[in-house]
């Protein structure tokens, strides 16, 4: 009988931006699945809570908390640190930390744009350079990216935050052929319209006024919605798959389906 390879226990994870959102939701997915994460945000008061939740949880894995500021590289090398010294290895990156404004492209200042790539794709390549240096002397690792249905199609007020996007995807391919030979996967995962507090801060609104998420042709996901897509990617179950990005957008409509999903198009 072909066994079921879906788990991660045991494996040591970094889940970069995972005070809230989504990349709490991995850290708590993974971890749930026996894996010992080591997660980070700008701010401890932030993310030791989370840490705190998955330690006092009867969950397999153990929590780390770091305070880290993935737009920093100084910064990332001491999570890679404190994260080898904790756990003694790192088998999972996600990179999860990130983050926008909508604002048209004419008026987006010089500093605006640096701040958006310096978060969204910098900040990858800190993380994916000071890790994957740890893996490439291990025994391997699975490399998960966080990119967007907008780094996949145009959407109107997101030129900064599209590019950067759209550049994870081309980084994850070439990535996933370059460290092919170190037993090194990256994958990434595209998602559509998540309902989390930082969509409701762009937005300007409540995350209690958020669009209803269970309505079929406005559908907005659950950040354990993509968790689980990771979990996947991360586990032996997705070992034939590299340099992939899997969309997780809910309604299969062509183009970007955000705004449409906002009730704007
Ligand atoms: C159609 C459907 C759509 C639908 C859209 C719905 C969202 C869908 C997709 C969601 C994707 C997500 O990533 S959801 C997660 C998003 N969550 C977040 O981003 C929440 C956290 N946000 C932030 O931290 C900030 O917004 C962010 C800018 C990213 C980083 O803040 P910092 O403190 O590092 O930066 P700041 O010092 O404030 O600003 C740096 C520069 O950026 C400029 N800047 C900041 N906000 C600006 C703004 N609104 N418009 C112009 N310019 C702005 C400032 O003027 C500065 O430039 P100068 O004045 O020249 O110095
Ligand atoms: N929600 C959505 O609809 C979609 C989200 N995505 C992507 O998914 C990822 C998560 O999004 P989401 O959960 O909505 O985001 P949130 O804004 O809700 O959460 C972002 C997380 O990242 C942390 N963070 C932000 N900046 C930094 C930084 N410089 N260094 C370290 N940590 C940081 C925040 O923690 P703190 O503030 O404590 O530092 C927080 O934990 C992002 O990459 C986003 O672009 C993609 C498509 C759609």
């Amino acid at each position: 009988m072909h066994e079921p390879k879906f788990g991660v226990a045991g494996e040591t994870a970094i889940v970069t931006g995972a005070s809230q959102g989504i990349g709490e939701s991995i850290a708590k997915t993974l971890a749930a699945g026996g894996a010992n994460v080591a997660i980070c945000s700008r701010s401890m008061d932030r993310v030791g809570p989370v840490a705190e939740e998955i330690n006092e949880s009867d969950t397999d894995g153990e929590a780390l908390a770091v305070e880290c500021n993935v737009r920093e590289r100084d910064q990332v090398q001491n999570l890679v640190d404190e994260t080898v010294d904790e756990f003694g290895d790192i088998d999972v990156l996600v990179n999860n930390a990130g983050g926008e404004f909508v604002a048209p492209f004419e008026e987006i200042s010089e500093n605006g744009w640096q701040t958006i790539v310096d978060l969204n794709l910098n900040s990858t390549v800190h993380c994916t350079q000071l890790a994957g240096e740890v893996m490439r002397e291990g025994s391997g690792g699975v490399i998960v990216n966080l990119s967007s249905v907008n780094g996949q199609h145009a959407a109107p007020g997101e030129s900064h935050y599209g590019a950067s996007k759209a550049a994870i995807i081309r980084l994850t391919e070439t990535l996933a052929v370059e460290w092919a030979e170190h037993d090194i996967r990256v994958n990434c995962v595209a998602p559509g319209l998540v309902q989390t507090p930082g969509v409701a801060e762009t937005l300007g609104i409540d995350s209690e006024d958020m669009p209803p998420r269970e309505n079929a042709e406005r559908r907005i996901g659950h950040p354990e919605e993509i968790a689980d897509v990771v979990q996947f990617l991360v586990s032996p179950a997705a070992s034939f798959m590299n340099g992939e990005t899997v969309t997780a957008k809910g309604v299969p409509r062509a183009g970007n389906s955000m705004s449409q999903d906002l009730g704007l198009e």
